[in-house]
């Protein structure tokens, strides 16, 4: 797991931030969220499953719905307000985010906007292979740092994620 450096401004080593889950706090879990397309399209919809697969070694993925092949089903329970203000308050509780940023996304893109704005670390990754083409502003908030830009292929997600959540990227 991450150690204090990468920690947002909320968190000190040796306490758990308050805004975080009685249930993360009591069995000790990081809680991580994974974003992807869904209003924006679900070509990807397999590769997110398979991505999130991998996160539950990192912790609790509180998105596990967007690799869900019937998420846009799932979700029509719920009104718009609803998910955002669920999403919104998992971005609060959350430890980490990755974000698979290839297929364009509005949501993605809030998200990802509002989680800068909570301090939050965060891994966007991209497959240039896809002959897309990622907004501006997104790689162009790489800091090295709390908000890492990975092109990737698919086979080298497992070494990233080790990486990011060890602090090595
Ligand atoms: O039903 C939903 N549930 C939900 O959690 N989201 C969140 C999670 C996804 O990372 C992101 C996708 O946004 P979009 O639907 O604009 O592609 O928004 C988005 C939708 C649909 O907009």
């Amino acid at each position: 797991m991450r150690k204090g450096k990468r920690r947002n401004e909320f968190e000190t080593t040796g306490s758990r931030p308050m805004y975080k889950s009685l249930e993360a706090i009591s069995n000790n879990v990081e809680e991580n969220i994974f974003w992807g397309s869904i209003s924006g399209g679900r070509d990807d919809a397999d590769l997110y499953a398979r991505l999130i697969e991998q996160l539950r070694q990192y912790g609790k993925v509180l998105t596990e719905h967007v690799g869900n092949s019937s998420v846009e089903e799932d979700e029509k329970a719920l009104s718009d307000k609803e998910i955002h203000d669920r999403d919104m308050e998992w971005l609060n509780e959350c430890d980490y985010l990755v974000a698979e940023v290839t297929q364009p996304s509005l949501g993605v893109g809030y998200e990802i906007g509002r989680a800068v704005d909570l301090k939050k670390t965060i891994l966007c990754l991209f497959r240039p292979q896809s002959g897309k083409g990622l907004s501006e502003m997104i790689r162009g908030a790489e800091n090295g740092s709390t908000f890492i830009v990975k092109d990737y292929k698919e086979s080298e997600a497992p070494t990233i994620f080790k990486q990011f959540f060890k602090e090595e990227l």
